[in-house]
Parts: structure tokens; C-alpha cells; sequence
């Protein structure tokens, strides 16, 4: 007789599940031809969600709600963040990789980091650790620039808890001097506090879009974790089209799902980003001015039960222009430890996952991209 063996709650069952999610979906075949089920990434404008009217509030939820059980991706305008802020951190982008000489971005290195802070060269990282032994794996084109969440860089000062993704009293950021980037931390700041409030905005509009009160996620949020990067995919020098069954030469950012709540992605004008919709096709993301890409990740995606999907994605740069963009990962506390939603879990739909510490299952994702981690 077959025994039933619960999944144990370990840190790599969650790697593993996340891992044989992903190539489940891409062992399908992907770049095939439409279904005919539709996809979509709608525009959500969030202006009324800053209503002091409830009903206002929730009529903006139920848009969220009905694009995180669908695509798991959605737009927002009418989020109230100037568009001199949003080019002021891309212009930061492009001095920090096109000035900053090699020397000093050596230094800055994510090796040399426990939390996978600093400068990430390109092919430092498979995003899809799967990628590494293939023989075919085309290498990232990406470059980055991690930093995450630290007390001056929120508005609210914080609550002076924050603890790292494992549970250490410390900060690991790094950055590079004022001397060679003038005005880095300052520029970083001012965008980083900005997107951090609408992160914690946006998590009100979570938790009501889950029939959960509105302050639900408040106090788990008090020194949440919130990764941001800077990202550089060079223009590429042989555009290849988007089409079936062709076989990608350049890949900037390989096929993956965020290891979050959600991301909130900010691009520069030259598209690239791709999703895997339910039939396996990728999809260009639509450009839509002035908003944010808001994305489920995988830890939004555990704790709602399955309810709201984490969709796979990946960036592939088709153009001879230069693209930047500016991610934010939004956690909560990295010291909290979460089971699934109340809201999420009937009969009909039990607990699916066991209980996880966001900095923990965060931490060992991170870990498996590095190859020499
Ligand atoms: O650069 C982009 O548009 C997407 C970046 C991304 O998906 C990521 O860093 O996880
Ligand atoms: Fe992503």
C-alpha cells in the first residue's frame, strides 16, 4: 500500500518545489503557438485606491484580485511617484555601469557578499539554476547592482528590528563611494523610499483583495525585506525576433519566478520582458507609460495557498538599444514565519505548503542561482 509522506518543511523542499515547477513549465515547449486562451496583463489605475472611501479601496482590489489569480502580472498607473524619480534612479543605472570603471565594480563584487549584495557581473548568475549544465544554456547578458532593505533608506526610520534573510542583527549592503558615484546613496534613497511606500500601500490592497482587513500585513511589515536592483542588458548586436521554436542566442535575464510577495519593476523605453502565459507561449509585456509592472512572486504565492499565481518570466533584449530597469522585491519581515492565508485554505483547498520564514526560503533561493555558492 502506498504511504502518503508530507512534504517536510525544510528550506530546500522549497527550492526543490520552485525548481520542478520551472521545468515542468519549460519542458513544454515553449515559444509554441497560441491556444487560443487569452492573456492578458492589465492596466489597474490605483488613483482611487488612495480614497479615504473603503468601497473605493476595495473596488481597486478586486481588479488585483482578479489579475493575481489570472496572469499573476498587472500594471499600475495612477501611482502618484513622479516620473522625475523614475528617470532619476534609471540615469543612476546607466552612470553606475557605464562609468563606474571595472576595478571598482570588482570591489563591490556579489562574492564577497553573504546576502548576495553589489555588483553581479554578467553570467555570475543562472536565474534558472537549471541553466548551468546545460550545454545549450545561452549565458546572461544581464548586469546588476543589488542592495536591500535598511533603516535610512525608509521613510518611516523603521522599528530598528531589521534582521537579515538569516535572522542576523546586521546590514549587508555595500555601495560604491561618493567620490566615484556623487549622489549614489542619495539618488537610491529617495526612489527606494518612495517605491517601499507604495510597496506598503499596495499590501493593504493585497490584503483586501484576499478578504483579509485592511492592516492585516501591517505589522509584518515593519522592517520588511525589500531587495532593489539595478539591472543593465546591453543592446544586443544579432536582434533576434520572438518567434516559435526559435532557439534564443542571447538571453539578458533567464526564465524564472520572482521568490517574494511581489515585485514592483520599473523599465527604461527599449521592451525585452517576456511571459510565460498558461499555454506556454511567451508573451511580450506591453508597454504601458509611466507605470510599474507589479508581479505575484513565489512566497505570495505559498502563503496564499496556490490561490494567487507567481508567473514565469524571463528578459530577452531584441533591440540594438540599451535597456535598464529598476526591480524591487518586496518582503515581508524576514523574521516572520507565515502558513497559509486563512482566507486561502477550505476543505476543498487545504494547506498545501508547510509553514516557511520569509528570509529563510528568500535566502535559499538566492543561494541556488550562484554557481559557486
Ligand atoms: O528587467 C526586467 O524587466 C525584469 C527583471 C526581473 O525579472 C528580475 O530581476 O527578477
Ligand atoms: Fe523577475
Amino acid at each position: 500500500m502506498a504511504t502518503t509522506t508530507l512534504p517536510p518543511s525544510t528550506q530546500s523542499e522549497a527550492r526543490q518545489a520552485a525548481q520542478d515547477y520551472l521545468n515542468k513549465r519549460l519542458a513544454n515547449g515553449v515559444n509554441g503557438q497560441a491556444s487560443g486562451r487569452p492573456f492578458t496583463v492589465p492596466e489597474i489605475n490605483i488613483s482611487s485606491s488612495f480614497s479615504s472611501s473603503i468601497e473605493d479601496r476595495k473596488a481597486v482590489a478586486s481588479q488585483i484580485r482578479n489579475a493575481c489569480t489570472n496572469s499573476g502580472f498587472f500594471h499600475i498607473t495612477g501611482h502618484g511617484i513622479p516620473e522625475e524619480a523614475r528617470q532619476a534612479i534609471l540615469g543612476l543605472a546607466k552612470r553606475f555601469f557605464r562609468t563606474l570603471p571595472r576595478e571598482k565594480k570588482e570591489a563591490l563584487h556579489v562574492k564577497h557578499s553573504h546576502y548576495f549584495r553589489g555588483w553581479e557581473p554578467a553570467d555570475f548568475t543562472y536565474v534558472n539554476p537549471g541553466d548551468w549544465g546545460a550545454d545549450d544554456a545561452a549565458p546572461e547578458t544581464k548586469e546588476g547592482f543589488n542592495w536591500g532593505y535598511e533603516a535610512g533608506l525608509d521613510p518611516t526610520g523603521g522599528d530598528g528590528q531589521y534582521r537579515e534573510l538569516d535572522g542576523k542583527d546586521v546590514n549587508g549592503n555595500v555601495w560604491p563611494s561618493e567620490e566615484d558615484i556623487p549622489g549614489f546613496y542619495d539618488t537610491v534613497r529617495q526612489y527606494y523610499g518612495q517605491i517601499l511606500k507604495l510597496a506598503r500601500h499596495l499590501s493593504r490592497l493585497f490584503a483586501l483583495s484576499l478578504e483579509l482587513p485592511e492592516d492585516y500585513f501591517d505589522s509584518m511589515m515593519t522592517h520588511p525585506g525589500g531587495i532593489a536592483r539595478l539591472l543593465y542588458y546591453p543592446a544586443s548586436k544579432d536582434p533576434q525576433p520572438l518567434g516559435p521554436k526559435v532557439k534564443d542566442k542571447e538571453i539578458g535575464l533567464g526564465a524564472h519566478s520572482d521568490y517574494e510577495c511581489f515585485t514592483i519593476l520599473l523599465c527604461s523605453a527599449a521592451p525585452g520582458l517576456e511571459i510565460l502565459s498558461p499555454d506556454d507561449r511567451w508573451v511580450p509585456a506591453p508597454a504601458v507609460e509611466g507605470s510599474f509592472i507589479i508581479n505575484v512572486a513565489d512566497f505570495l504565492m505559498r502563503w496564499t495557498n496556490g490561490v494567487y499565481k507567481s508567473t514565469v518570466h524571463r528578459v530577452v533584449n531584441r533591440t540594438r538599444q540599451e535597456r535598464y530597469s529598476v526591480p524591487f522585491f518586496f518582503s515581508i519581515n524576514y523574521d516572520q514565519s507565515v502558513e497559509s492565508l486563512p482566507s486561502c485554505v477550505s476543505p476543498e483547498n487545504p494547506s498545501k505548503y508547510p509553514p516557511v520564514k520569509a528570509g529563510e526560503y528568500i535566502l535559499e533561493r538566492l543561494k541556488a542561482t550562484a554557481k559557486d555558492s
